[in-house]
């Protein structure tokens, strides 16, 4: 038997509210990518969405996502799971203005409309708060303009880890990599 989940991403009222961190990147700044190789950003990835994400004021980030034909999971339409990867990594994207590496515990989407292949999705994630390690999130993605038709909506909650998380559970990281992804004090 396959048993649900039994959390939810609903934001709650007693969160505390995020801090962006004084060392975070200006808005307007244009996001690395965390990873050479991720399916989301990563620009050695052979077949990945090639996402380009940048810095909002708060603890907002926004990013853009285009559909191609490698994106489908209905002829013209774009694969819902595929969504949700691009809403993960602009959601993922939070970390850089708190400066801490976090990971994705949960993360619920709306379907609202669907995507034709040929849309750049404009995407946008806010930070609501923390709860202990919990940091709650939100974001959402229009239709081919920051103020378009709304096509996918989601709540999240990202676990802040240590590098640990990467090196005891992942694949062997550099010196350079391990830096990286450190909290910061
Ligand atoms: C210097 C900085 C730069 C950083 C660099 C920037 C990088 C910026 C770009 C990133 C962009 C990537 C975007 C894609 C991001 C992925 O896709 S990450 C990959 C997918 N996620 C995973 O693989 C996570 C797998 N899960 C796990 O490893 C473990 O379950 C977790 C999430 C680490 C938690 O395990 P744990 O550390 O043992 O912690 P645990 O005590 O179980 O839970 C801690 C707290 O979190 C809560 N929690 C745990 N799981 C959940 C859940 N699923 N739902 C809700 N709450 C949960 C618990 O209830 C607990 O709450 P409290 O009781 O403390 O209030």
């Amino acid at each position: 038997m396959i048993e649900p989940p039994v959390r939810s991403a609903a934001h709650r009222a007693d969160l505390d509210p995020p801090e962006r961190h004084p060392e975070a990147p200006a808005p307007g700044t244009v996001l690395p990518s965390h990873y050479a190789d991720c399916v989301g950003c990563g620009p050695n990835h052979p077949t990945g969405l090639r996402m380009v994400t940048t810095a909002g004021p708060d603890v907002t980030v926004t990013g853009t996502f285009t559909v191609t034909a490698a994106h489908q999971g209905a002829p013209g339409l774009a694969h819902g799971g595929v969504l949700a990867t691009a809403l993960d990594e602009v959601l993922g994207g939070l970390s850089w203005l708190l400066r801490k590496p976090m990971v994705t515990g949960r993360l619920e989407t709306d379907y609202i409309r669907p995507v034709p292949v040929g849309t750049t999705l404009a995407l946008a994630a806010r930070c609501v708060g923390f709860s202990g390690r919990r940091m709650y999130a939100k974001g959402q993605g229009r239709l081919d303009t920051p103020d378009g038709p709304i096509a996918i909506r989601a709540a999240a909650v990202f676990v802040v880890v240590g590098v640990e998380h990467f090196t005891e559970h992942g694949a062997d990281m550099t010196a350079e990599q391990v830096h990286d992804y450190e909290v910061n004090p």
